[in-house]
């Protein structure tokens, strides 16, 4: 059986969600992990010095939890992919696509810990230019609601630092400009996976 990890990482609004939700309901015995669902508390985020509570950073993240999980599919990816609700299909065998189990990493800090980035077969990463980005994110309603300043003062500060540190990392990333239509940078991506599942052993 073949599984495959797919990164869809970076800016905050870039279009992660909208296009991991098109993502899942079109590929096969594809299942998900957001990062976002391993925040850690309100009560364990630092005040920096910048004044604001520190959530765009790597520590504001569980990510031994959030790495436990997609150790948990790797080792039974059908049992993982039923415990969450996906019907697990077998392919067409004649297209050399049978028993394909595929895993989507969506998440704006993915490839800032090496682990993570590590399991990924294919990493893409969704840019958008800061005044598209700061007019999504005052459109949006976070679990903890932004406090004035926030995106000026720690998100996009934050994100130019973390991009500086992926790219000085070396690890290689697709990426795929977030302006684009829903539709473009589905089919985008759509074709990429699947090139690289039929060329993957
Ligand atoms: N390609 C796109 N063009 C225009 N707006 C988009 C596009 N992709 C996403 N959006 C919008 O941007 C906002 C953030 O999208 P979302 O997928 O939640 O981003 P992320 O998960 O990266 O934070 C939503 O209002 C969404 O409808
Ligand atoms: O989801 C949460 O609990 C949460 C709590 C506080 C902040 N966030 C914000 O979530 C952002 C990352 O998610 P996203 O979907 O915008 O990429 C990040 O920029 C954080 O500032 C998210």
């Amino acid at each position: 059986m073949r599984r495959i990890i797919i990164g869809v990482g970076g800016v905050t609004n870039g279009g992660k969600t909208t296009l991991t939700k098109r993502l899942l309901a079109s590929l096969p015995n594809c299942c998900v992990v957001h990062q976002d669902d391993f925040f850690k508390l309100p009560e364990h985020i630092e005040v920096g010095e910048d004044g604001f509570k520190q959530w765009d950073v790597i520590t504001s993240i569980d990510m031994e939890a959030m790495v436990n999980t997609v150790t948990a599919w790797i080792e039974n990816p059908a049992k993982f992919a039923r415990s969450h609700g996906v019907t697990v299909c077998r392919l067409n065998e004649e297209h050399g696509e049978n028993d394909i189990q595929i895993l989507i990493l969506e998440g704006f800090l993915l490839y800032n810990h090496k682990p993570l980035a590590d399991m990924c077969a294919q990493r893409f990463y969704l840019t958008i230019p800061y005044e598209e980005c700061k007019h999504r994110r005052s459109g949006r309603d976070y679990p903890i609601p932004d406090p004035p300043g926030l995106f000026d003062g720690h998100v996009w500060p934050m994100y130019l630092k973390h991009r500086c540190e992926m790219e000085e990392s070396g690890v290689s990333v697709v990426s795929i400009d977030g302006l684009l239509s829903k539709d473009d940078i589905f089919n985008q991506v759509y074709t990429n996976i699947w090139n690289k599942i039929l060329n993957f052993s």
